[in-house]
């Protein structure tokens, strides 16, 4: 069993939702990431989405390209963003870290060398938000042979038949975008959120997880009681804007507000 799909279990077996932050690998510089990394598992983090910067990020918001700016402007590759796990994974074997980025740079190493790369650096996930089911055929023959975990985006406008490829291809979870539109909403309708997660579920049997607009303890609590799990970035990454004194003690005290509100959902 993949390290996502025990923690995910772990999680339903307690009747509990996963918190899974979002921070850019290298941003505000690369020496920073894996502390960073630490903090948001001393928040309560289950699983860390950790962003490879590109140079053309067209699902990001202002906020998100920023923090891609940001850490290319330090050349921060792929590589070095594998190398920044492999770090993180020296002290913590437990909490499981999902590549979230852009098909181009994995394309440019290639699958095979990528999932070998991947597997050795203790990565567990890979989310490409270009890389649609209908493409990712060898991609995710690939990956599944290095038991690297391929996570697809759903979106409101997503039609069956791409559910249907995705429920073939995907593992560890499934990524419900909240909204039309780039990450860093300001809002979220937690009503259409819940509804449409029941539509989803007929035809995906992993968990699902739903990000796009959550941005505080209150909005992490409503969506953790319809899904499966939380994803957050862009708040976080307005946190790392904010400047590093006390970054790291910062990310942990946001998201331990967040894990508590989460907790009090299943009551
Ligand atoms: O920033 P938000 O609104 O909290 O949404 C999460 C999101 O940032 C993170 O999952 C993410 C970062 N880059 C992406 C690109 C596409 C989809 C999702 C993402």
């Amino acid at each position: 069993m993949s390290r996502i799909e025990s923690t995910m279990q772990a999680l339903a077996a307690q009747g509990r939702q996963a918190l899974i932050p979002f921070v850019t690998a290298g941003d505000p510089n690369p020496g920073i990431t894996v502390e960073l990394m630490h903090a948001l598992v001393a928040g309560g983090a289950d699983i860390i989405e950790l962003g490879v910067p590109f140079s053309d990020p067209m699902a990001d918001g202002p906020v998100i390209q920023r923090a891609s700016e940001r850490a290319l402007a330090h050349k921060v590759s792929l590589r070095q963003v594998l190398a920044m796990a492999a770090e993180f994974r020296k002290t913590d074997s437990k909490t499981p870290v999902v590549l979230m980025g852009y098909a181009n740079p994995v394309e440019a190493m290639g699958y095979e060398a990528f999932a070998i790369a991947a597997r050795e650096a203790g990565v567990d996930g890979v989310l490409t938000v270009d890389l649609p089911p209908e493409e990712a055929e060898e991609c995710a023959a690939i990956l599944k042979k290095h038991a690297i975990d391929l996570i697809f985006l759903l979106a409101p406008t997503t039609p069956v038949a791409r559910l249907q490829a995705v429920e073939r291809l995907a593992r560890g979870y499934v990524y419900y975008v909240s909204l039309k539109g780039v990450t860093g909403a300001a809002h979220l309708d937690v009503d259409s959120v819940a509804s449409k997660l029941v539509e989803l579920r007929e035809h995906i049997s992993l968990p699902i997880g739903v990000g796009f607009g959550i941005r505080d303890a209150e909005s992490a609590r409503k969506v953790a009681s319809v899904a499966d799990a939380v994803v957050i970035g862009s708040r976080l990454v307005q946190e790392v804007e904010a400047g590093e004194d006390g970054l790291a003690g910062r990310l942990t005290a946001f998201l331990q507000g967040v894990r508590a509100a989460m907790d009090t959902a299943r009551a």
